[in-house]
């Protein structure tokens, strides 16, 4: 029994129909199953990939992209020190008069931290690398000359108050300069930046004490004015304390955000898409470098055990096939988190559904190719004992793959069921449909009976039927409709609609298409054959795909730019 719940007077039962009229797959759920959006046309942002949360547990160590952070970082730091030492050295030689041994000393220290600043920076070009030690001796350096210059200017500030008989001159704010630098600039566990700005931080009241020491009259003025070491001390541990904060803060924003772009062994590069039930990232393995899609379950999704349960269907369906048209698994894995990901072949290349959308029905000799292989694929299934059962333009891809064009990849088994399966599966309960409307076999859209291969022979049917003419056999704006249609209506044969269509290939589209699954071909090799008897079979071959992928330039290849952390 089938309830029109697109109005919602029930809750077995609903419908995505924002886009059929546009012709798009629609989808169908129900208890038994997933809610299924409309495949969303994603925006690639950095946006939508660092919403989803994953965490492996990794992060912090100073992997190959953490030497390349720290070291465009230690680049910036750099150059901005540079930069004020350079400001500070005009100011510095429109005032100074040179007048003693130490101004000149001063002067000619000012030009050699500004100069050896600069080189380091300019040192750390884009694209050298430097091993981890040896950007943290430049990282000593780049903090280390300013500190030693300003050692020197405030030996000559305290020698000039013995000189005038002035008391001490005070904190110099310069010291508050290379902490907040290398706090924002430099990447790291906060316990080392904590070490390194409290050194940092005691270095004026360390010098303080020590030219006291060594000299009697700073010494006693100091001893008569102890609020200017008190004064220097507070506000150099507050700054340091702040500047620690701050690195924390950095550092833990840092971490979240190359946690998001990593699942286990695997790098996120992009995200390639959205269905129902999950997204597909273009990634990596980290360590054999191949590219892979990966398919993540929606963190909102993840906590429903009915979406799991699909997921895991999925992998566990296509992982037991090994036609070369059926997608390839790699890996299937949980993340600390929760999240669930399975690993597959990428593909480059666009499915069906996004084709016939861009490019319109395709030549009856291109579709013959495409969905002979399909009926292969599908013959490996059937015989394993598998169904599809969303059998639809979206989820079969042509995809570049071993120097060839135009390959048939089936995707998406997550609604499969093992066929003796079926009886006790919840997805068979009265008024529960899975599928996608559009492509539905009369069995699926009625449940009178079980799906069983013919019901992914009709699917195929349909797809055929959109392939050639640029539109499905049924088409309504109610969901509900397009469903009975396929229960009792008679499909209008496709040449009406594109006069093109060959009789011998819209005799076999129509056979797929009979109510009756013993009226149908009784096996995906069965219409494998029915259409390699048709006159425009082997007309399209591998040599033409390829020239049409090539003079339309739209493969999508993995984009092998490094991907930076955060900053
Ligand atoms: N292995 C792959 N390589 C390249 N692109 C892929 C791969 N697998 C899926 N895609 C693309 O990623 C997008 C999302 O795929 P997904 O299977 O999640 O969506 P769907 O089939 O539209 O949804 P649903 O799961 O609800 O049927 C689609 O555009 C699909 O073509």
């Amino acid at each position: 029994m089938i309830k029109d719940l697109s109005t919602g007077r029930s809750d077995a039962l609903s419908f995505e129909a924002s886009q059929l009229d546009s012709r798009l797959p629609l989808k169908v759920v129900g208890p038994g199953d997933a809610t299924l959006d409309a495949p969303a046309e994603h925006a690639d942002s950095q946006e939508e990939f660092c919403r989803v949360h994953l965490v492996e547990g990794t992060g912090g160590e100073l992997t190959g992209e953490t030497e390349q952070l720290l070291r465009s970082r230690l680049r910036s730091a750099s150059l901005v020190l540079a930069s004020g030492f350079a400001t500070f050295l005009l100011w510095h030689l429109s005032l100074t008069k040179l007048a003693t041994n130490l101004e000149f000393y001063t002067l000619l220290s000012h030009i050699a931290v500004t100069v050896a600043l600069a080189g380091i920076g300019l040192s750390l070009c884009g694209k050298c690398t430097k091993s981890i030690a040896s950007l943290r001796w430049l990282e000593l350096a780049v903090f280390g000359l300013p500190i030693a210059f300003f050692v020197l200017i405030q030996f000559g500030k305290t020698v000039d108050m013995v000189e005038n008989k002035d008391v001490h001159p005070g904190l110099s704010a310069v010291w508050l300069l290379p902490i907040f630098v290398y706090a924002l600039f430099i990447p790291n566990a906060w316990q080392r930046a904590a070490s390194v700005i409290g050194a940092m931080a005691a270095f004026p009241t360390i010098v303080t004490l020590g030219i006291a020491i060594s000299n009697d009259a700073v010494g006693s003025i100091l001893v008569e004015n102890t609020s200017i070491l008190v004064e220097t001390i507070l506000v150099m541990s507050t700054a340091a304390v702040s500047a620690v904060w701050g690195v924390h803060t950095i550092n833990s924003l840092r971490t979240q955000a190359y946690q998001a772009r990593r699942l286990g062994q695997y790098k996120l590069k992009r995200l390639i898409g959205a269905g129902g039930m999950g997204e597909v990232y273009l990634g990596e393995h980290q360590l054999m470098k191949r590219p892979c899609a990966i398919k993540v379950i929606r963190p909102e999704k993840a906590g429903d055990p009915k979406v799991l349960a699909r997921f895991e269907r999925e992998v566990q369906a296509t992982a037991k096939l090994s036609h070369w048209n059926s997608i390839d698994i790699f890996d299937y894995g949980r993340a600390d988190d929760g999240t669930f990901y399975y690993v597959m072949e990428f593909l480059p290349g666009m499915n069906l559904s996004e084709l016939v959308r861009r490019y319109g029905a395709m030549p009856p000799a291109r579709v013959i190719h495409l969905i002979r292989q399909a009926c292969d694929a599908l013959q490996e299934a059937h015989e394993v004992g598998l169904i599809h059962r969303d059998i639809k333009p979206a989820n079969i891809f042509a995809a570049a793959r071993g120097g060839l064009f135009d390959v048939a990849k089936i995707l998406d088994f997550g609604l499969a069921k093992p066929m003796d399966d079926l009886e006790a599966a919840n997805l068979t309960q009265e008024g529960t449909i899975t599928g996608s409307p559009l492509y539905m076999s009369p069995e699926q859209a009625t449940g009178d009976r079980e799906p069983d291969a013919r019901s992914d022979i009709y699917s195929l049917g349909t797809v055929l039927y959109y392939l050639v003419s640029g539109r499905p056999p049924f088409e309504n704006e109610k969901p509900l409709k397009v469903l009975i249609s396929h229960a009792h209506d008679e499909p209008v044969p496709p040449s009406v609609h594109r006069r093109e269509v060959p009789d011998d290939l819209e005799t076999v589209i129509m056979r797929c298409l009979r109510k009756n699954p013993d009226d149908r071909y009784q096996s995906a090799a069965e219409l494998a054959a029915a259409l390699d008897d048709c006159e425009s079979a082997g007309k399209w071959k591998f040599a033409d795909a390829r020239s049409w992928w090539l003079e339309h330039d739209v493969l999508k290849e993995p984009a092998d730019e490094p991907q930076q952390l955060v900053g």
